[in-house]
């Protein structure tokens, strides 16, 4: 990797301390990156280069995946570290800034590289980018990247506006945009996964395959981030972005060995195969709901609308489900089912894949016999990562009645790499894999907006649902004769109780 200037905006706010300090840390502790570090942190307020250093260490203290040592590296590392003040709207804040990076540049012997990260608010981007652009900062002999993170937009139209001002100072593969869900190790295994199993390889396309189900459930509420998530809700914040993410990883087909724009291509296009929503219809595929109070892990959580910053009369949505379709020969007929919310039962993100039932079920329930439970495949991504697979035996003490069991594999190592360290590697060697592209971003809008606009003419309604739950009953009814599946017991657990109380007949409910 050549060595290159990090400029960081917004290197005093939360996601500096919490994702980036910690990422560059344990990427420097082990060993990838070559050559020397310089990171200049910009934002308005006056620090010096020690306060600074002292405020990047804490970080480190608190949030690091490695351990943090006394030693004469974490000087070293700590030593990289300089702070400049820049107002984002004040120019000659950032002839300052040139002067700066230059001055280091000469220090340290750093070849041009310039990776500008924009840590602020999305209001900030196009400001900036024309910034380094008008400055001369964006003039170097060697190479220029931009970082940024999401929201890209809050509808198609801003996020249009938003990238044009990006492209009057980057180029489309100067611009990293970060989907953070895109650098879980779990995520970046999904398309090995698939191509290095030939069962699976196999067995993945609509002939074998009922439905898809990926789920994001989160125990957290509102957090302290009301003014944002209340004008945001599930659909921008989670759905428009991470969730058509993991369906794109997971629809796409990749031949072996394929490129970064192959990997672009292949999202692209499923991403252009979902069936157009049309705003009439959106209440068929698309649940709202909002946490009303209830209980987690035992104790008690107040309601969306009497969390602290938010509105007793707030419309917005904790939760989305929805049912889409791929357009596509491989995935004909098979619906993907999407849910994300907020204070449910359980943190939990992952994709089940639940397959046909190979026999004739009809002629099965005909002659009296119980039909087999579905095989499932359950790709865990967060917390803990894991993969299990569900299959139908024999149970000998049972005389022979038919039991699914599973078989699981679960993450040896929880000292896995965070996903911003994942990303920022990439970004830093030029690896764009797993970085949303401009036409994922585009498309994606375009599949949400009649969403986004069924709300706003307050067509599509919102339900209420008890935190600790899993979500509106309403959801259960978007899948018809599917069901969701549980994610508190192990899908083998839940498929036992399905046995016993007869498959057919009970629809599992969320929390039940
Ligand atoms: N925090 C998180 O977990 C996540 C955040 N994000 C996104 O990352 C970005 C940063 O979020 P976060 O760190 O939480 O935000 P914070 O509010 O904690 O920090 C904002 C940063 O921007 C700087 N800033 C604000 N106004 C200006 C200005 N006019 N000129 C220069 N600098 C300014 C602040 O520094 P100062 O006050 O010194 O000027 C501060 O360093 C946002 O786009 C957010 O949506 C995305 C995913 C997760
Ligand atoms: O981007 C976001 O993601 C988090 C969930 O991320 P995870 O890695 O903890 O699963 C979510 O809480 C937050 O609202 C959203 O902005």
């Amino acid at each position: 990797m050549e060595s290159s200037t990090f400029v960081l905006f917004g290197a005093t706010g939360d996601l500096a301390k919490r994702k980036i300090y910690p990422a560059l840390y344990n990427l420097f502790a082990d060993g990838k990156l070559s050559g020397p570090l310089s990171v200049i942190g910009l934002g308005r307020r006056e620090l010096s280069n020690e306060t600074f250093q002292a405020q990047v260490l804490d970080s480190l203290r608190t949030f690091s995946r490695r351990p943090v040592k006394e030693s004469a590296g974490l000087q070293n590392f700590l030593r990289a570290f300089e702070y400049s003040v820049l107002d984002v709207g004040r120019p000659e804040d950032y002839t300052k800034l040139l002067g700066h990076v230059r001055r280091r540049e000469q220090q340290l012997n750093i070849p041009g590289n310039r990776m500008f990260y924009l840590s602020v608010g999305p209001e900030f981007f196009g400001p900036i980018a024309g910034n380094i652009q008008a400055s001369g900062l964006g003039d170097t002999t060697g190479w220029k990247r931009l970082i940024i993170e999401k929201p890209f937009g809050r509808d198609l139209q801003s996020a249009r506006e938003l990238n044009n001002s990006l492209n009057a100072a980057f180029k489309e593969e100067e611009i990293f945009r970060i989907d953070h869900f895109l650098g879980k190790p779990m995520v970046q295994n999904l398309e090995v996964l698939k191509y290095s199993n030939p069962v699976l390889r196999a067995l993945w396309q609509n002939r074998y395959i009922a439905n898809v189900q990926i789920t994001a459930a989160e125990t957290v509420g509102v957090e302290e981030r009301a003014g944002y998530y209340d004008k945001a809700g599930a659909l921008r914040d989670m759905f428009q972005n991470h969730m058509l993410q993991l369906l794109m990883m997971m629809a796409m087909q990749l031949p072996k060995g394929s490129t970064p724009e192959d990997v672009r291509s292949k999202k692209r296009h499923v991403i252009q195969s979902l069936r157009p929503l049309l705003k009439e219809e959106v209440t068929q595929h698309v649940v709202r709901g909002q946490y009303g109070a209830g209980e987690i892990k035992g104790n008690k959580v107040p309601a969306y609308t009497a969390e602290p910053g938010i509105e007793a009369s707030s419309q917005n949505e904790t939760y989305i489900a929805a049912r889409l379709w791929i357009d596509d020969p491989m995935w004909n007929e098979v619906p993907f089912y999407i849910r994300t919310g907020k204070r449910m039962k359980e943190k939990s993100t992952r994709i089940v894949i639940e397959f046909k039932e190979p026999f004739n079920d009809f002629h099965n329930k005909n002659r009296g016999e119980v039909p087999l439970d579905p095989n499932l495949l359950v790709i865990e991504i967060g917390p803990g990562e894991g993969i299990s697979l569900q299959l139908n035996t024999k149970n000998p003490r049972q005389h022979g009645q038919l039991e699914p069991v599973s078989i699981k594999h679960d993450s040896a190592n929880s000292d896995l790499p965070e996903a911003y360290e994942n990303l920022i590697y990439d970004a830093l060697l030029g690896d764009a894999t797993f970085f949303a592209h401009w036409d994922e971003v585009e498309l994606s809008w375009q599949w949400v907006q009649p969403i986004i606009e069924a709300t706003e003419e307050g067509t599509l309604p919102l339900h209420t649902y008890a935190s600790g739950s899993y979500g509106p009953d309403a959801a259960d009814e978007l899948l018809g004769e599917d069901h969701w599946w549980l994610d508190e017991v192990t899908p083998a657990e839940q498929s036992k109780q399905n046995s016993f109380r007869g498959f057919e007949a009970d629809v599992i409910r969320p929390g039940a």
